[in-house]
């Protein structure tokens, strides 16, 4: 078996939060911390490389000890965007992304998708419970930035679009359907403060 490739992660934590009142969703805390560092706890261990991606709070951001960049391109394009950005800036040849409102996500999360992707020769590995896929925990090869670069110029935005456009693999994790758990409103913040303690 040949050595596992390495591997960039990144945090996406570029969004607006605004179903959450316009806030800065990485930032907001659960039981005393903020989002973001539930998920840098989570993902450090399965990667290479640790990367944030925010439009908004840099200081904040770098204060966790790794390194922060903004979209290259701009007006809150979507997640796309933040991929984008973290393709051209990885070390590696792989980046595996999570986003900044998930705080439970698998602790195997890079390591299935790794192994999929790799089985599959595929370009891209994208998480998915039962029917549902979740776009937003994805691996993929960093040398498909200049054909992202291409979809973006041309006015795609939209990342199930983009996927279609690549050699994908969807990996189930039905057995961790709540690791993908995704919050989104404060009511949402409050049921997992208040039901999972
Ligand atoms: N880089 C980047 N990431 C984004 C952008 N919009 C959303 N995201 C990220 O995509 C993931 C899923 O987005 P949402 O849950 O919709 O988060 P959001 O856009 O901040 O929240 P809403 O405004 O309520 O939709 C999160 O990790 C966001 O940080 C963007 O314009 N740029
Ligand atoms: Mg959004």
């Amino acid at each position: 078996m040949s050595a596992r490739e390495k591997i960039t992660g990144v945090i996406l934590a570029g969004g607006q939060g605004r179903r959450m009142g316009s806030v800065d969703k990485g930032l907001v805390e659960l039981r005393g911390r903020p989002m973001a560092e539930w998920v840098i706890e989570r993902l450090r261990p399965q990667v290479d490389e640790l990367i944030i991606n925010a439009n908004q709070n840099a200081e904040r951001y770098a204060t966790f000890g790794y390194p922060v960049f903004p979209d290259d391109i701009g007006g809150f394009a979507g997640p796309l965007a933040g991929l984008h950005a973290a393709l051209s800036r990885a070390q590696h040849p792989l980046v595996a992304t999570a986003p900044c409102d998930s705080p439970f996500l698998p602790e195997d999360l890079v390591e299935r998708l790794y192994r999929a992707l790799d089985a599959a020769g595929a370009e891209l590995a994208v998480a998915r419970t039962f029917d549902q896929p979740h776009p937003v925990f994805c691996l993929c090869r960093r040398d498909v930035l200049p054909h992202l670069d291409e979809f973006l110029a041309s006015g795609g935005r939209k990342i199930d679009f983009w996927y279609a456009t690549l050699k994908i693999i969807e990996v189930q994790f039905d057995d961790k359907e709540a690791a993908f758990r995704n919050i989104n409103t404060r009511d949402e913040l409050d049921d997992v403060d208040r039901i999972d303690r």
